[in-house]
């Protein structure tokens, strides 16, 4: 296994994008105390936006990972770092402590391409702040080109200490991937890389194994695939792929079975045709979410021609 390289779980940050972050605290400090004993680098606990700043009707509390209550959660950090999520214009810089005063480690930004002036602006508060930083560039599949170019130059002038190729529509292949990183490593020279996939094209685990081999260091993954949509990569096939002493997939094995099992008998993610149909066409999947809560749900034909027609494609976007 190379040395240098870290799985960060995002189990309830992305798995909370199916269920509104409703996972309660005895759930979430056995996947931190399961993630620790399997050896895991990270545990993303969630979203740290403002609940000024976004609608907090019927939302749980891991879409705001406020510090006293993520104390209360895990008492005692281990040896697994937390991180936390931020959106454009959704978080209140005043409101973050110090990283010394807070349990998380590591502040990601999520931005578009279109936002990276204002992503830079706020790693800069957070590195001042102390925390480990990574911008993360979502639906990249959408923003192939110049634009790219001219980003990554700036984040790698930045304190920005990893820059993430996040597949957020699920619609890349291997030779994307490569592209994409070649493209990283040519513009953002500095800076260290992270890969975050979604499956629906059955590419999640493909495309990460592919990057890791590739050099990148940050691997996203979720418990179960647990996350949006077609869901991420499986942690507990990173581990089994990473096959180090550093890491032991059984306590994965043992959360699987006692709590994402019974989870997934009520709730809907992971692989399914409707989601491939928005990763080929290289769409976020809010269209295929949706149908599956529709009486259309197994319409998977009659979803594949409204995407591919130009009349009815905009109705459903
Ligand atoms: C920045 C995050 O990785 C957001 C996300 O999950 C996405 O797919 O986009």
């Amino acid at each position: 296994m190379k040395t240098n390289v870290k799985v960060l779980d995002c189990t309830i940050r992305d798995g909370g994008l199916v269920n509104n972050w409703d996972f309660d605290v005895d759930f979430v400090r056995d996947l931190y105390d399961s993630l620790n004993a399997a050896g895991v680098d990270y545990m993303e606990i969630g979203y740290k936006n403002s609940p000024k700043l976004v609608d907090t009707e019927g939302v749980g509390p891991w879409r705001f990972c406020e510090d006293d209550f993520i104390r209360e959660v895990i008492p005692e950090k281990k040896n697994t770092k937390l991180s936390a999520i931020v959106d454009i214009g959704r978080v209140e810089v005043d409101d973050i402590l110090p990283c010394e005063e807070s349990s998380i480690d590591l502040i990601r930004v999520a931005c578009y391409l279109k936002d990276i002036d204002k992503a830079i602006d706020l790693v800069e508060a957070f590195n001042k702040l102390g925390y480990e930083t990574s911008i993360n560039i979502m639906a990249v599949s959408n923003s192939l080109g110049l634009g790219l170019n001219e980003a990554l130059k700036k984040v790698n002038e930045s304190p920005v200490d990893m820059a993430y190729i996040v597949d957020s529509y699920g619609s890349l292949y291997n030779k994307d991937i490569q592209y994409l990183i070649e493209t990283f490593k040519k513009y953002a020279p500095n800076k260290k890389l992270g890969i975050h996939t979604h499956n629906n094209l059955q590419m999640a685990f493909s495309n990460t194994i592919f990057s890791y081999e590739q050099g990148v260091e940050f691997l996203d993954t979720s418990i179960f695939g647990m996350g949006r949509g077609a869901g991420n990569c499986p942690t507990e096939l990173i581990l089994g792929y990473l096959n180090s002493t550093k890491y032991d997939v059984r306590p994965i094995l043992r959360v699987i079975e006692n709590r994402l099992l019974p989870l997934r008998e009520k709730l809907e993610w992971g692989y399914n045709t409707a989601y491939a149909i928005t990763g080929l066409f290289n769409e976020h999947p809010r269209s295929a979410i949706a149908i599956r809560k529709s009486n259309a749900k197994n319409n998977f034909l009659g979803f594949y021609d409204k995407l591919s027609s130009v009349e009815t494609h905009e109705d459903i976007k």
